[in-house]
């Protein structure tokens, strides 16, 4: 019997191929979020020693926005279920999968949220995007109408959302569809994109996988990252915050006595 209620409540092992011990490189150095070559000291620092608060217990929201069959299914089920379907099947609304990774030793979750692109179904997709973390947006690589829409993507999913706090990726799908040649002349425009949205820009293939891992691997680091600098600024002020208690407690007595002393004159 304990043995049950302990299996159910504890949660299993993180998957082996979901351990993060390295910040995994950015795909293009001229579209990224940042470059460097390893994740920030004190987020380290603060790993090592155990000093990541909430953090291990965080469910970070990631939505992935984008027009109808570019592909932002796929890649969620090959990331999530190492599976793919060449059959087109529309997202009604909205799906969701969790993730389980563990980065510099602390457990993160992502729940990445895959929302319809159809535009018929995009009111009740939308009504999901609110408190995304990270915001990626789809376009096909073989498709420049799907790349010219990406800014109205991003204004719809900022709409919900604090534009200052999300980390955002622009991602081009079915790479496997795309020569050499095209894809090339393609990229230039979506690296464009990328940095006149401020996204980091990645090119992935579902169906032969290529950079699918990588690119979820390098979603979870920054949106970790952040969220440990965050908590370490906000240990910081309550660091202040106390100083800043005690002194005006005593400011308050002060002012009480004094009002009370004035109180009693007047009596
Ligand atoms: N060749 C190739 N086909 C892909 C790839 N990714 C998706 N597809 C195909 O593109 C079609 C649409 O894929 P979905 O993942 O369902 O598209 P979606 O963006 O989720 O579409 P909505 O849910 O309607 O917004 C399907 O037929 C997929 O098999 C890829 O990497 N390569
Ligand atoms: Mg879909």
């Amino acid at each position: 019997m304990s043995v049950r209620v302990s299996s159910m409540s504890v949660l299993p092992p993180v998957r082996r191929d979901r351990i993060i011990a390295q910040l995994p490189p950015c795909f293009r150095k001229e579209a990224a979020l940042h470059t460097k070559n390893d994740f920030n000291n004190k987020v380290r620092t603060a790993c090592q020693e155990q000093r990541t608060g909430t953090v291990g217990f965080k469910i970070s929201k990631v939505i992935v926005v984008g027009d109808l069959a570019v592909g932002k299914t796929c890649l969620i089920n090959r990331f999530c279920k190492d599976v793919f379907d060449k059959n087109y099947k529309a997202t009604i609304g909205v799906d969701f999968e969790m993730e389980r990774f563990e980065v510099l030793g602390v457990p993160f979750s992502l729940q990445l949220w895959d929302t319809a692109g159809q535009e018929r179904f995009k009111c009740i997709a939308s009504t999901y995007y609110r408190g995304a973390q990270v915001v990626i947006i789809a376009f096909d690589v073989n498709d420049v109408a799907s790349l010219s829409h990406v800014r109205q993507w991003l204004e719809d999913a900022l709409k919900e959302n604090d534009p200052t706090a999300v980390q955002l990726f622009l991602v081009g799908t079915k790479k496997d569809l795309s020569s050499p040649a095209q894809y090339s002349q393609m990229e230039q425009d979506a690296l464009r994109m990328a940095q006149e949205i401020s996204a980091e820009y990645w090119a992935v293939s579902s169906l032969t996988g290529e950079n699918v891992k990588e690119f979820f691997f390098r979603v979870a680091s920054l949106a970790f990252e952040i969220n440990v600098l965050a908590e370490l600024e906000k240990s910081g002020l309550r660091q202040i915050g106390d100083v800043v208690r005690i002194n005006s407690n005593s400011n308050n007595l002060y002012a009480t006595s004094k009002k009370k002393k004035q109180h009693d004159c007047c009596q």
